[in-house]
């Protein structure tokens, strides 16, 4: 069977990013290629003293309008869409007296980096391609004849290809979905802009279309469920899907699910902190000194729930939370570094992950697909009037010493973390009891109780969403919760109140909420 391989023999380059441009040039004219190139491509191939025709021999044009036309002419894109296995586009080609190409590589202006800088909307339009992706997508539409590179990465097995007689057909249909793919991320990227950045069509800050192109990076073992199909796909953006494995086996679905929990749960503390996460809720979140307490007291939250757990800090990881840590069966580790010592530790350990991602913050942005659409919400960041404990309103009791007021502004960020409806227990700097994920408030309440224990009495309490009735308040009251911390705004705020001020309980209203659904 024929594997459709075709020589290569006149090629057309014309790079941005000219890294290994003179390797491929030179090679390519070993190989007894033909170039042909653009202004400054040519130029660096020329100064190498490798042969090269510039485009305008070819087009009988000059390159003109700054650059806006080099090699938009029938001359070109006629060389890249002429189908060699139709005898008529020979013939005409022929006629025209147009040879034809077997092989482009291209790379477009950097538009994204361009708007990254931080460059003024016209240097941001100026390095919007034209000839570039026309060329690109003309080339990958005639693979049948034509071989596409946009991959710096890839010139050296181009070469190889070259060198051995050409490529397949099924080398030139993977380069030229390469290729698409390349033009429809750029194209997605500028569309992008415009519509949020550029010409934004009203001031809501939500732009009219919504863009984003992924690349697929591993294929897992499965999905949530082993009969489930599942791969890992990243954006340009950075964050959990870009993070460095150092050690372990493959991540799998639920993994990442769990881990990107634990960074929302542990990024953002000013102080050494450690969250542990079961199924996407903590079983055990705190601050410390360092991260060695940090884990020690975050683990002591639910030491039964925190077996097979999904760990992550916002420290590096030291040689004492290394070998606390090895003391427990743990899927993953995340932190923005881990000391070398740590990490041997911890690399002793086979079955557990560890990865590395030094900026954990995330897009601020998070997107949740429904049925015939996606939702896009701002993160949910703790930075409301409501959020800073100054702005909090005393409801009844006395107000809070230091360390309580510590311990309720520590369970009011970390209760962001937990699914609603949301009620948590905290002492010192730790959480001691967590009610996560019930449909009312109540069970929530005796759930975060009940895990508690003993340590309910005298801790302090945050409720994610204020208490419709008095009643899940109290069951915290019940069991001796001293000052409790709640978003207030129901009807029934009165009685609320009224049952913690009879119980002589601290009660802080903070205007805001923090569901996680
Ligand atoms: N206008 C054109 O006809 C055109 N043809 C190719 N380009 C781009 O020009 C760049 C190469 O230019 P040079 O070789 O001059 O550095 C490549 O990124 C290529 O995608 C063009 N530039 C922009 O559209």
């Amino acid at each position: 069977m024929s594997t459709g391989l075709r020589p290569v023999r006149r090629a057309l380059i014309g790079v941005s990013d000219k890294a290994g441009l003179l390797e491929l040039a030179t090679g390519l004219h070993a190989a007894g290629v033909e170039i042909v190139s653009t202004g400054g491509t040519a130029k660096v191939i020329a100064d190498a003293g490798v042969p090269v025709t510039p485009v305008e021999e070819v087009t009988g044009f000059p390159e003109s309008l700054d650059g806006r036309v080099k090699t938009l002419h029938p001359r070109v894109h006629a060389g890249l869409l002429a189908d060699m296995d139709r005898p008529e586009h020979v013939e005409q080609l022929k006629q025209l007296d147009i040879a034809p190409f077997d092989l482009l590589v291209v790379n477009l202006y950097p538009f994204t980096q361009t708007v990254a800088s931080g460059a003024s909307p016209e240097d941001c339009v100026e390095n919007i391609d034209i000839g570039g992706p026309a060329m690109v997508r003309a080339a990958a539409k005639n693979h049948g004849s034509v071989a596409v590179v946009v991959d710096p990465a890839r010139y050296e097995w181009v070469l190889d290809r070259v060198k051995s007689g050409g490529f397949e057909l099924a080398d030139r249909k993977r380069l030229a979905a390469q290729a698409y793919a390349h033009t429809a991320a750029y194209d997605t990227a500028v569309a992008s802009w415009f519509a949020s950045a550029y010409a934004p069509a009203d001031d809501s800050g939500f732009p009219d279309f919504l863009g984003g192109t992924w690349e697929r990076g591993d294929v897992l073992r499965y999905g949530e469920n082993p009969h489930q199909k599942a791969a890992l796909y990243k954006n340009i953006h950075g964050g959990l899907a870009h993070a460095e494995q150092l050690h372990g086996k493959a991540m799998s679905y639920n993994n990442y699910v769990d881990t990107d929990a634990a960074r929302r749960a542990a990024y953002d503390f000013s102080e050494p902190a450690v969250a542990i996460i079961k199924h996407a809720n903590p079983c055990g979140i705190a601050v410390g000194a360092d991260i060695a307490e940090a884990h020690r007291k975050a683990h002591a939250c639910d030491p039964v729930s925190a077996y097979g757990g999904v760990i992550a800090t916002n420290r590096p990881v030291t040689l004492a939370a290394a070998e606390q840590i090895a003391e427990i069966f743990t899927e993953v580790v995340l932190a923005p570094d881990f000391d070398a010592d740590a990490l041997e530790v911890l690399s002793r350990k086979k079955n557990i992950r560890l990865l590395k991602l030094a900026d954990a913050a995330g897009l601020g942005i998070e997107l949740r697909p429904i049925s015939g659409g996606v939702l896009l919400q701002t993160s949910d960041q703790i930075d409301a009037p409501g959020d800073s404990p100054a702005n909090w309103t005393l409801a009844c009791g006395t107000a809070a010493d230091e360390k309580t007021l510590a311990d309720l502004e520590f369970a009011w960020r970390s209760v962001r973390a937990v699914k609603s409806n949301a009620i948590l227990l905290a002492d010192d700097g730790a959480t001691v009891g967590v009610g996560m994920g019930q449909v009312n408030r109540v069970d929530s309440s005796r759930l975060a109780v009940q895990r508690a224990g003993d340590r309910a009495k005298g801790s302090v309490a945050a409720s994610d969403a204020f208490f419709p009735f008095p009643d899940g308040l109290e069951v915290l009251l019940e069991a001796g919760v001293r000052a409790v911390v709640q978003p207030g705004g129901s009807v029934r705020d009165d009685v609320v109140i009224a049952a913690a001020e009879a119980a002589g309980v601290t009660l802080y209203l903070t205007g805001t909420r923090h569901f996680a659904h």
